[in-house]
Protein backbone atom coordinates (compact mmCIF):
# COMPACT_ATOMS: atom_id res chain seq x y z
CA UNK A 1 0.00 0.00 0.00
CA UNK A 2 0.86 3.34 -0.93
CA UNK A 3 2.27 5.62 1.89
CA UNK A 4 -0.07 8.61 2.76
CA UNK A 5 1.71 12.27 1.85
CA UNK A 6 1.58 14.60 4.72
CA UNK A 7 0.60 17.82 2.96
CA UNK A 8 1.31 21.59 4.40
CA UNK A 9 -0.76 24.14 2.43
CA UNK A 10 0.19 28.19 2.05
CA UNK A 11 -2.37 30.80 1.20
CA UNK A 12 -5.28 28.61 2.93
CA UNK A 13 -7.48 31.06 2.39
CA UNK A 14 -6.50 32.05 -1.18
CA UNK A 15 -8.98 30.99 -4.40
CA UNK A 16 -6.31 28.12 -4.77
CA UNK A 17 -5.85 27.50 -1.64
CA UNK A 18 -8.91 26.63 -0.49
CA UNK A 19 -9.31 24.66 -3.58
CA UNK A 20 -6.09 22.37 -2.69
CA UNK A 21 -7.66 21.83 0.87
CA UNK A 22 -10.52 20.80 -0.78
CA UNK A 23 -8.74 18.13 -3.37
CA UNK A 24 -6.40 16.80 -0.51
CA UNK A 25 -9.10 16.43 2.28
CA UNK A 26 -11.04 14.13 -0.85
CA UNK A 27 -8.13 12.29 -1.50
CA UNK A 28 -7.19 9.18 0.06
CA UNK A 29 -3.26 9.26 0.10
CA UNK A 30 -2.85 12.38 1.32
CA UNK A 31 -3.27 13.99 4.37
CA UNK A 32 -3.30 18.07 5.31
CA UNK A 33 -1.22 18.30 8.77
CA UNK A 34 -0.99 22.01 8.40
CA UNK A 35 -1.52 25.59 6.80
CA UNK A 36 0.52 28.53 6.63
CA UNK A 37 -1.56 31.38 6.91
CA UNK A 38 -0.38 35.09 7.00
CA UNK A 39 -2.33 35.97 10.36
CA UNK A 40 -4.13 33.37 12.45
CA UNK A 41 -1.42 31.73 13.96
CA UNK A 42 -2.73 29.26 16.66
CA UNK A 43 -6.14 28.85 15.25
CA UNK A 44 -7.77 26.05 13.93
CA UNK A 45 -8.02 25.62 10.19
CA UNK A 46 -11.85 25.43 10.44
CA UNK A 47 -12.31 28.96 12.06
CA UNK A 48 -10.68 30.78 9.29
CA UNK A 49 -12.09 28.91 6.53
CA UNK A 50 -15.20 27.20 5.77
CA UNK A 51 -14.93 23.75 6.18
CA UNK A 52 -18.67 22.56 5.13
CA UNK A 53 -17.12 19.84 2.84
CA UNK A 54 -14.06 19.04 4.48
CA UNK A 55 -13.29 16.82 6.92
CA UNK A 56 -9.46 17.52 8.12
CA UNK A 57 -9.03 20.25 10.42
CA UNK A 58 -5.28 21.68 11.30
CA UNK A 59 -3.04 24.04 12.82
CA UNK A 60 -2.72 27.34 11.70
CA UNK A 61 1.02 28.75 11.26
CA UNK A 62 2.03 32.36 10.18
CA UNK A 63 5.84 30.94 10.93
CA UNK A 64 7.23 28.68 8.08
CA UNK A 65 9.73 26.71 10.48
CA UNK A 66 7.49 26.49 13.34
CA UNK A 67 5.01 24.80 10.98
CA UNK A 68 7.90 22.39 9.97
CA UNK A 69 9.05 21.49 12.85
CA UNK A 70 5.90 20.86 14.28
CA UNK A 71 3.84 18.77 11.52
CA UNK A 72 7.19 17.02 10.07
CA UNK A 73 5.14 17.10 6.21
CA UNK A 74 6.38 15.57 3.07
CA UNK A 75 5.61 18.23 1.05
CA UNK A 76 4.75 22.02 1.31
CA UNK A 77 2.46 22.95 -1.12
CA UNK A 78 3.04 26.83 -2.17
CA UNK A 79 0.00 28.63 -2.79
CA UNK A 80 0.57 31.90 -2.03
CA UNK A 81 2.50 35.25 -3.08
CA UNK A 82 5.71 35.28 -4.92
CA UNK A 83 8.29 36.63 -1.82
CA UNK A 84 6.41 34.39 0.85
CA UNK A 85 6.53 31.39 -1.71
CA UNK A 86 10.47 31.61 -2.13
CA UNK A 87 10.57 32.01 2.07
CA UNK A 88 8.66 28.93 2.19
CA UNK A 89 10.40 26.74 0.01
CA UNK A 90 13.94 27.28 0.85
CA UNK A 91 13.06 26.58 4.88
CA UNK A 92 10.85 23.69 3.34
CA UNK A 93 14.12 22.31 1.70
CA UNK A 94 16.08 22.98 4.59
CA UNK A 95 13.68 20.61 6.45
CA UNK A 96 13.99 17.94 3.88
CA UNK A 97 10.53 18.98 3.23
CA UNK A 98 9.47 18.70 -0.89
CA UNK A 99 8.16 21.92 -2.25
CA UNK A 100 5.80 22.09 -5.03
CA UNK A 101 5.21 25.81 -5.87
CA UNK A 102 2.11 26.54 -7.93
CA UNK A 103 2.77 30.58 -7.06
CA UNK A 104 3.55 32.26 -10.00
CA UNK A 105 6.05 35.94 -10.09
CA UNK A 106 9.09 34.41 -8.48
CA UNK A 107 12.38 36.37 -10.13
CA UNK A 108 14.56 34.16 -12.06
CA UNK A 109 16.95 35.01 -8.92
CA UNK A 110 14.78 33.73 -6.54
CA UNK A 111 13.78 30.05 -8.71
CA UNK A 112 17.30 29.62 -9.59
CA UNK A 113 18.35 29.98 -5.79
CA UNK A 114 15.61 27.10 -4.75
CA UNK A 115 16.68 25.28 -7.91
CA UNK A 116 20.57 25.32 -6.51
CA UNK A 117 19.05 24.46 -2.96
CA UNK A 118 17.18 21.62 -3.96
CA UNK A 119 20.01 19.97 -6.30
CA UNK A 120 22.70 20.35 -3.64
CA UNK A 121 20.66 19.59 -1.11
CA UNK A 122 19.28 16.38 -3.27
CA UNK A 123 15.25 17.60 -2.44
CA UNK A 124 13.03 17.16 -5.26
CA UNK A 125 11.00 20.34 -5.84
CA UNK A 126 8.42 20.97 -8.38
CA UNK A 127 7.94 24.16 -9.75
CA UNK A 128 4.55 24.57 -12.07
CA UNK A 129 3.75 27.77 -13.27
CA UNK A 130 0.13 26.29 -14.58
CA UNK A 131 -1.21 23.09 -13.01
CA UNK A 132 -4.17 22.83 -15.83
CA UNK A 133 -3.36 19.56 -18.34
CA UNK A 134 -4.70 21.60 -21.32
CA UNK A 135 -2.67 24.54 -20.23
CA UNK A 136 0.40 22.61 -20.69
CA UNK A 137 -0.40 20.99 -23.88
CA UNK A 138 -0.80 24.39 -25.02
CA UNK A 139 2.51 25.29 -24.41
CA UNK A 140 3.73 22.57 -25.75
CA UNK A 141 1.67 23.14 -29.24
CA UNK A 142 3.19 26.24 -29.25
CA UNK A 143 6.38 25.15 -29.05
CA UNK A 144 5.79 22.74 -31.93
CA UNK A 145 4.29 25.52 -34.03
CA UNK A 146 7.59 27.91 -33.36
CA UNK A 147 9.54 25.69 -35.40
CA UNK A 148 7.32 26.74 -38.20
CA UNK A 149 6.32 30.10 -37.24
CA UNK A 150 8.58 32.59 -35.87
CA UNK A 151 6.15 35.35 -35.48
CA UNK A 152 4.23 34.40 -32.28
CA UNK A 153 2.02 37.12 -29.84
CA UNK A 154 0.85 35.89 -26.58
CA UNK A 155 -2.60 37.38 -25.13
CA UNK A 156 -3.07 36.24 -21.60
CA UNK A 157 -5.94 37.14 -19.90
CA UNK A 158 -6.84 37.00 -15.83
CA UNK A 159 -9.13 38.15 -12.72
CA UNK A 160 -8.39 41.23 -11.98
CA UNK A 161 -7.44 39.48 -8.73
CA UNK A 162 -3.90 38.59 -9.84
CA UNK A 163 -1.20 40.57 -8.76
CA UNK A 164 1.94 39.27 -11.41
CA UNK A 165 1.67 40.30 -15.01
CA UNK A 166 2.58 38.74 -17.00
CA UNK A 167 0.95 35.10 -16.28
CA UNK A 168 4.01 32.66 -15.25
CA UNK A 169 1.95 30.67 -18.10
CA UNK A 170 2.66 33.29 -20.66
CA UNK A 171 6.64 33.77 -19.63
CA UNK A 172 7.10 30.03 -19.81
CA UNK A 173 5.46 29.93 -22.91
CA UNK A 174 7.79 32.50 -24.12
CA UNK A 175 10.77 30.64 -22.72
CA UNK A 176 9.75 27.33 -24.38
CA UNK A 177 9.10 28.95 -27.55
CA UNK A 178 12.21 30.90 -27.49
CA UNK A 179 13.89 27.46 -27.36
CA UNK A 180 12.54 26.50 -30.84
CA UNK A 181 12.01 30.08 -32.54
CA UNK A 182 14.79 31.72 -34.96
CA UNK A 183 15.75 34.65 -33.62
CA UNK A 184 13.70 37.30 -34.79
CA UNK A 185 12.52 40.95 -34.01
CA UNK A 186 8.76 41.34 -34.67
CA UNK A 187 6.60 43.91 -36.29
CA UNK A 188 7.49 46.83 -38.38
CA UNK A 189 11.36 48.08 -38.10
CA UNK A 190 10.51 51.63 -37.32
CA UNK A 191 7.27 51.19 -35.29
CA UNK A 192 6.09 53.72 -32.79
CA UNK A 193 4.06 53.50 -30.10
CA UNK A 194 1.71 56.60 -29.99
CA UNK A 195 0.50 54.90 -26.61
CA UNK A 196 2.75 54.00 -23.85
CA UNK A 197 2.70 50.09 -23.73
CA UNK A 198 0.28 49.41 -26.42
CA UNK A 199 2.22 46.94 -28.35
CA UNK A 200 2.46 45.01 -24.66
CA UNK A 201 5.74 43.52 -22.79
CA UNK A 202 8.60 42.06 -24.71
CA UNK A 203 10.22 38.95 -24.29
CA UNK A 204 13.35 38.48 -26.43
CA UNK A 205 11.45 40.06 -29.87
CA UNK A 206 8.18 38.35 -28.73
CA UNK A 207 4.97 40.30 -27.76
CA UNK A 208 3.13 39.36 -24.58
CA UNK A 209 -0.11 41.09 -23.68
CA UNK A 210 -2.03 40.91 -20.25
CA UNK A 211 -5.53 41.40 -19.86
CA UNK A 212 -7.18 41.48 -16.10
CA UNK A 213 -10.90 41.40 -15.96
CA UNK A 214 -13.93 40.62 -13.82
CA UNK A 215 -15.03 37.66 -14.74
CA UNK A 216 -12.49 35.91 -16.34
CA UNK A 217 -10.60 33.02 -14.65
CA UNK A 218 -7.34 32.26 -16.65
CA UNK A 219 -7.10 32.07 -20.62
CA UNK A 220 -4.57 32.49 -22.99
CA UNK A 221 -4.53 32.59 -26.62
CA UNK A 222 -0.88 32.26 -28.62
CA UNK A 223 -1.11 33.81 -32.25
CA UNK A 224 0.77 32.70 -34.58
CA UNK A 225 1.50 34.72 -38.34
CA UNK A 226 2.95 33.46 -41.36
CA UNK A 227 2.36 34.60 -45.38
CA UNK A 228 -1.48 34.43 -45.85
CA UNK A 229 -2.59 32.40 -42.24
CA UNK A 230 -2.54 32.71 -38.89
CA UNK A 231 -2.49 29.80 -36.35
CA UNK A 232 -4.42 30.48 -32.98
CA UNK A 233 -3.53 28.20 -30.11
CA UNK A 234 -6.05 28.82 -26.88
CA UNK A 235 -6.78 27.14 -23.61
CA UNK A 236 -9.09 28.53 -20.94
CA UNK A 237 -9.60 27.59 -17.22
CA UNK A 238 -13.30 28.08 -16.44
CA UNK A 239 -12.37 27.42 -12.48
CA UNK A 240 -10.03 26.64 -10.37
CA UNK A 241 -10.60 22.58 -9.97
CA UNK A 242 -8.88 22.61 -13.36
CA UNK A 243 -5.89 22.75 -12.07
CA UNK A 244 -6.52 19.97 -9.54
CA UNK A 245 -5.22 16.98 -11.27
CA UNK A 246 -1.77 18.53 -12.12
CA UNK A 247 -1.25 19.75 -8.40
CA UNK A 248 -2.35 15.96 -7.73
CA UNK A 249 0.53 14.36 -9.75
CA UNK A 250 2.96 17.08 -8.78
CA UNK A 251 2.39 16.43 -5.39
CA UNK A 252 2.74 12.25 -6.30
CA UNK A 253 5.54 12.41 -8.61
CA UNK A 254 7.74 14.89 -5.72
CA UNK A 255 8.24 12.58 -3.90
CA UNK A 256 10.13 10.32 -6.25
CA UNK A 257 12.43 13.06 -7.59
CA UNK A 258 15.73 14.63 -5.80
CA UNK A 259 16.42 17.54 -7.98
CA UNK A 260 14.52 20.29 -9.50
CA UNK A 261 12.01 20.43 -11.80
CA UNK A 262 10.46 23.70 -13.41
CA UNK A 263 7.26 22.71 -15.36
CA UNK A 264 4.47 20.10 -15.43
CA UNK A 265 5.06 19.37 -19.04
CA UNK A 266 8.29 17.48 -17.54
CA UNK A 267 6.53 15.09 -15.03
CA UNK A 268 3.48 13.95 -17.19
CA UNK A 269 3.96 10.81 -19.73
N1 LIG B 1 0.27 27.09 -10.99
C1 LIG B 1 -1.04 27.20 -11.22
O1 LIG B 1 -1.66 26.38 -11.93
C2 LIG B 1 -1.78 28.32 -10.60
C3 LIG B 1 -1.09 29.26 -9.91
N2 LIG B 1 -1.74 30.30 -9.32
C4 LIG B 1 -0.91 31.18 -8.55
O2 LIG B 1 -1.08 30.82 -7.18
C5 LIG B 1 -0.97 31.98 -6.35
C6 LIG B 1 -2.22 32.13 -5.50
O3 LIG B 1 -3.32 32.35 -6.36
P1 LIG B 1 -4.77 32.66 -5.77
O4 LIG B 1 -5.16 31.60 -4.82
O5 LIG B 1 -5.62 32.95 -6.94
O6 LIG B 1 -4.50 34.02 -4.99
P2 LIG B 1 -5.26 34.59 -3.72
O7 LIG B 1 -4.91 36.04 -3.64
O8 LIG B 1 -6.70 34.21 -3.78
O9 LIG B 1 -4.58 33.81 -2.50
C7 LIG B 1 -3.30 34.06 -2.03
C8 LIG B 1 -3.34 33.87 -0.53
O10 LIG B 1 -2.00 33.94 -0.03
C9 LIG B 1 -2.08 34.53 1.24
N3 LIG B 1 -0.78 35.03 1.70
C10 LIG B 1 -0.18 36.19 1.42
N4 LIG B 1 1.00 36.28 2.05
C11 LIG B 1 1.16 35.12 2.74
C12 LIG B 1 2.15 34.60 3.60
N5 LIG B 1 3.24 35.30 3.90
N6 LIG B 1 1.97 33.38 4.14
C13 LIG B 1 0.88 32.65 3.85
N7 LIG B 1 -0.12 33.10 3.05
C14 LIG B 1 0.03 34.32 2.49
C15 LIG B 1 -3.11 35.64 1.08
O11 LIG B 1 -3.62 36.01 2.35
C16 LIG B 1 -4.14 34.95 0.20
O12 LIG B 1 -5.14 34.32 0.99
C17 LIG B 1 -0.71 33.14 -7.32
O13 LIG B 1 0.67 33.37 -7.42
C18 LIG B 1 -1.25 32.64 -8.65
O14 LIG B 1 -0.64 33.25 -9.75
C19 LIG B 1 -3.09 30.43 -9.39
C20 LIG B 1 -3.83 29.53 -10.09
C21 LIG B 1 -3.24 28.40 -10.75
O1 LIG C 1 -3.36 33.82 -10.85
C1 LIG C 1 -3.99 32.95 -11.50
O2 LIG C 1 -5.22 32.86 -11.46
C2 LIG C 1 -3.23 32.01 -12.33
N1 LIG C 1 -1.92 32.05 -12.27
C3 LIG C 1 -1.01 31.22 -12.98
C4 LIG C 1 -0.18 32.05 -13.93
O3 LIG C 1 0.26 33.14 -13.54
O4 LIG C 1 0.08 31.61 -15.04
C5 LIG C 1 -1.70 30.04 -13.63
C6 LIG C 1 -3.06 30.33 -14.16
O5 LIG C 1 -2.92 31.11 -15.30
C7 LIG C 1 -3.94 31.01 -13.12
Amino acid sequence: MNKVIKIVVTGPRGKMGREAIRMITNTKQFQLVGVIDRNNNGKGLSEIVSMEDQGQDCSVFTDVNQCLRETKPDCLLELSVADAAYEHALAAIQFGVRPVIGTTGLSQEQLADIEREANENKIGCIVAPNFAIGAVLMMKFAEMAAKHFPDVEIIEMHHDEKVDAPSGTALKTAEMIQRQRQEKQQGHPKEIEKLSGVRGGDFDGMKIHSIRLPGLVAHQQVLFGSVGETLTIRHDSYNRTSFMTGVKKAVETVMHVDSYIYGLENILE
